[in-house]
This record gives structure tokens, C-alpha cells and sequence, in this order.
């Protein structure tokens, strides 16, 4: 794996960047298809990994940051709590900054968050097949001023440019060390918590902005089985509820003789089923838990 003059390096990388960063995708970009599942964690690091990358230098961990944003209640401070501590233990912080849209007072809060943690920062300019080359210069100069970074990267995922040199870029900040993870697992997101995002997802789209904020999944059982049409695969069925926060929402969730509800399972499953290798039956129901957002113990029970 590692040659006689470049050690390997192993180690763990959040990225962070104000919504609509790109974040997701250059995740994606970097960790590329292969996504498979991992139930064991490593003891290094109590966060949700994205995804890994492995090259023959080293292998990078990319850690899961929620949302980094203005607290506007208890759920939000929670989140940037758990942000925080990411940002301290993590080996490296890429910090996202859209090419085509102005630094704004987003970028602004996160770069403060960043000046209070130690961790090194590498600034990288997204999107950039968006963005003309003036654009870019201005956006790395404007960027170069809200943090102290120690590098600054301009790349485009969805063009795929530059994704592999800022791969190699963060492996060589990382620490000596043996592979963390066997290279054929590249996520250990929990089932449970994938199953609950594609959930989630799904509904969101269906409902568009109807249930803003207010929505919150919670996976209650997960039964797997042999498959009664083909005992060589697993079935699994999923017992998922949507909670809204107030009563109105709930009609806007089910839908004219629940044809929203069944959409979103719909689309959902598509996903589950791809995910849990498999079909899918998956029992979805929309209970309404009224200010879970600050709700100490709501919160608890779905996994805040
Ligand atoms: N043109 C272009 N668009 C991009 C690129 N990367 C991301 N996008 C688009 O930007 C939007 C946001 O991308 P995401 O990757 O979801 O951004 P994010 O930072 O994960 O967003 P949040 O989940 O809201 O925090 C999507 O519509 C992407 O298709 C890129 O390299 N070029």
C-alpha cells in the first residue's frame, strides 16, 4: 500500500459549507459509486461517516456535520454543539464556498465557528464549472479573507474537476497511520438512520413546502426475512412514522384518500429497496408530536 518514501495516512474529514454548498455531492464525488454499508465503527470517532475514500496513499473518512447554522432553537443548538465537537476532533475541516454566489453572512458565521477550534482548514471554492474564471478569482480572494486556511482549493464536482487533487491534497494532511476501514466498506451510516433519511427525503419531496421544517422520521421496527417469492433474498419489512409538528399538517402529509402517503412510500422504497438489497414493505405513519424542535424529550426519542 504505502511506497518506501510516502507513508500511508489514514484520518478524518468533515466538510462544512452553508446550505446549497455542494457538499453532498462533492461527498459523493470523492467517495465515488461504490457505496456499501459497515455496522462496525471504528472507536476513533462517535460520528456518522459519509463515506470513505481509499487511495493507495492513504485512506480519507469523511464524518457527517449537520446543517451548521444560527441556532433558532433548541433542536439547531443541539446541532451546533454536535458540530462543533466534530470540528474539534476531526483531522482536517473542508470548508465549501459556492463559486457563483456571493460570500455571504452564512459563510460568515461558519468561518467564526472555525476560528474557535484548532483543526486545520482547507477552503474550497465549489462549482466552479458555474462560474466564470473572474468569478472564481474574486471568490478565492473573498473567501481567503473570512478564514485562515491552509490551503485553498477551487474545484468542480459535477465536472469533475479537481476532486482528485484535492483528494491527495487532504490525505497528505493526515496523520500517519494504518487503513481505518477494510476497502470494501465505504459508509457506516446506520441502516436504521439511512432508512430514515431516504424516508424523510422522500417526503419532503412529495410535500414540497407545505411541512417546512417541522418533519421529523423515526424507524420503529425493521424485520428482516426470507423472501416468501425467493428464499435466497431477504424481505424487510419497515414500520416508519412521519411526525409533523401541528394537526394541519398531517392531512397535507396523507393526502386527498392518502395518495400523498402512498407516494412517499413509493418513491421511498425505490431507494430502500436498493439499499437493503432486497424488497421492500414498508408500513408508514404520520402522527402529529407537536414542538418537537424544543422539545428536550421529543428530541431524545428521535435520536437528537
Ligand atoms: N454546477 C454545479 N452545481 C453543483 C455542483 N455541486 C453541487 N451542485 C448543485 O448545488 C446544489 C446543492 O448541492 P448539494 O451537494 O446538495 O449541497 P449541500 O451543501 O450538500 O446542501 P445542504 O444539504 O443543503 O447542506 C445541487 O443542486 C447540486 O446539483 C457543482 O460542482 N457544479
Amino acid at each position: 500500500m504505502s511506497t518506501p518514501d510516502a507513508p500511508y495516512r489514514s484520518g478524518f474529514v468533515a466538510l462544512v459549507g452553508r446550505p446549497n454548498a455542494g457538499k453532498t455531492t462533492l461527498t459523493n464525488r470523492l467517495v465515488g459509486d461504490k457505496v456499501g454499508i459497515v455496522s462496525n465503527r471504528p472507536q476513533t470517532t462517535r460520528h456518522a461517516i459519509r463515506g470513505v475514500v481509499h487511495r493507495p496513499e492513504g485512506q480519507l473518512v469523511l464524518v457527517d456535520t449537520p446543517g451548521l447554522h444560527k441556532p433558532k432553537s433548541l433542536l439547531g443548538q443541539r446541532l451546533n454543539d454536535v458540530v462543533r465537537d466534530t470540528l474539534a476532533e476531526v483531522d482536517v475541516v473542508v470548508f465549501c464556498i459556492p463559486a457563483d454566489q456571493p460570500v455571504g453572512a452564512g459563510d460568515a458565521y461558519i468561518a467564526r465557528q472555525l476560528a474557535n477550534v484548532s483543526t486545520p482548514v482547507v477552503l474550497v471554492v465549489t462549482k466552479t464549472d458555474a462560474a466564470s474564471k473572474k468569478q472564481i478569482t474574486a471568490q478565492l480572494v473573498a473567501a481567503s479573507q473570512l478564514v485562515e486556511a491552509r490551503e485553498v482549493v477551487p474545484v468542480s464536482a459535477v465536472a469533475d474537476e479537481q476532486v482528485d487533487l484535492l483528494a491527495d491534497l487532504l490525505i497528505g494532511m493526515l496523520p500517519e497511520g494504518p487503513p481505518l476501514y477494510p476497502d470494501d466498506q465505504l459508509t457506516d451510516d446506520d441502516v436504521e438512520r439511512q432508512i430514515g433519511e431516504l424516508v424523510r427525503e422522500a417526503a419532503l419531496e412529495k410535500v414540497r413546502q407545505e411541512v417546512p421544517h417541522g418533519l421529523a422520521v423515526s424507524v420503529e421496527e425493521i424485520i428482516r426475512k426470507p423472501d416468501p417469492r425467493d428464499p435466497e433474498a431477504v424481505f424487510t419489512e419497515l414500520h416508519v412514522l412521519l411526525h409533523c409538528e401541528r394537526p394541519s399538517q398531517k392531512p397535507m402529509l396523507l393526502g386527498k384518500g392518502g395518495a400523498t402517503i402512498k407516494a412517499i412510500g413509493s418513491e421511498a422504497r425505490v431507494g430502500l429497496e436498493q439499499l437493503l438489497g432486497g424488497r421492500v414493505h414498508l408500513a408508514l405513519h404520520v402522527t402529529v408530536l407537536g414542538e418537537w424542535q424544543d422539545d428536550p424529550k421529543k428530541l431524545q426519542r428521535l435520536g437528537y
